[in-house]
């Protein structure tokens, strides 16, 4: 059984179909790539397992539960982080201060700016954001201004702010997207690290098929709307269906 189950779900914008049928199966522990050409579906379905979207038909459950109707900060409180492209940080705190920020949200439910002010007396929260920093290898910038880093660095502080909300899945959309080849390799190293060492499940939506082949250890293809093939990365590279799906692009 999956932590996260798809089951027949289909999603329209007027006449057009976006999702049909889709059936996805997200194992506990696993990276899985969703991937296909522009416009097949792959950001509707993200949408669909966090609130922004309601499937017209079909089922979404995550651990047993159903995502279906909940709202996206209550789909977030069960345990689903989403990671987008653009890394969301607050640019002009520091790493230390972005990092203590969520896990006063986990603690207390909310966040308010003036929790920082009383950080000092906060030793849980320091010792828990502190560790977070090492998990992601940022200890050592812990007191610089989040906006003067590298782009693979802000992802590195992302990620931390979104380990401290412990979520069982996180969800990660074209997470490399823009990035220079340094801090696209510095992305694929970390998040290898947080799955071998934590054991999160991720979903990723990708087009770099590099960054897609280092990670994923299983792949389903979406064209048209429709998975067309789910499989081990190795029987994905030169499947006669996926190569079809994607003439005219980047080849995989
Ligand atoms: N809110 C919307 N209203 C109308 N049509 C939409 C909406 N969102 C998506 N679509 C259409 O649904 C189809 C699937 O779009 P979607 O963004 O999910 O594809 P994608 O695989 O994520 O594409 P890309 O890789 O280019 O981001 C496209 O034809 C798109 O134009």
């Amino acid at each position: 059984m999956g932590i996260l189950e798809v089951n027949n779900v289909n999603k329209s914008f007027g006449g057009l179909k976006a999702l049909q049928n889709v059936n996805l199966d997200i194992e506990e522990g696993k990276i899985h790539a969703i991937i296909g050409p522009n416009g097949a579906g792959k950001s509707t379905l993200l949408n669909c397992f966090v609130g922004k979207l309601v499937p017209d038909t079909g089922t979404v459950m995550f651990n047993g539960q159903s995502l279906l109707g909940i709202k996206p900060h209550e789909i977030n409180q069960v345990g689903v982080s989403r990671v987008f492209q653009t890394p969301e940080i607050f640019s002009e705190l520091s790493v230390f201060e972005n990092v203590m920020i969520p896990c006063f949200a986990k603690r207390d439910g909310a966040f308010t700016l003036n929790a920082l002010n009383r950080v000092h007396s906060e030793q849980d929260i320091r010792e828990r954001a502190e560790e977070m920093l090492v998990d992601v290898n940022l200890i050592d910038k812990r007191d610089m201004i989040a906006s003067s880093m590298s782009r693979g660095d802000k992802r590195r502080l992302e990620m931390a702010m979104c380990l401290s909300q412990q979520p069982k899945l996180l969800l990660l959309d074209e997470p490399t997207a823009g990035m220079a080849r340094a801090d696209t390799e510095s992305t694929i190293e970390l998040l290898k690290t947080i799955q071998e060492r934590l054991k999160i499940t991720m979903a990723i939506i990708e087009h770099d098929m590099g960054v897609v082949f280092s990670l994923a250890q299983k792949i389903s293809v979406l064209a048209q709307g429709t998975v067309i093939v789910e499989d081990l990365p190795e029987n994905i590279k030169g499947h006669p269906k996926v190569k079809e799906a994607y003439l005219g692009e980047a080849q995989v």
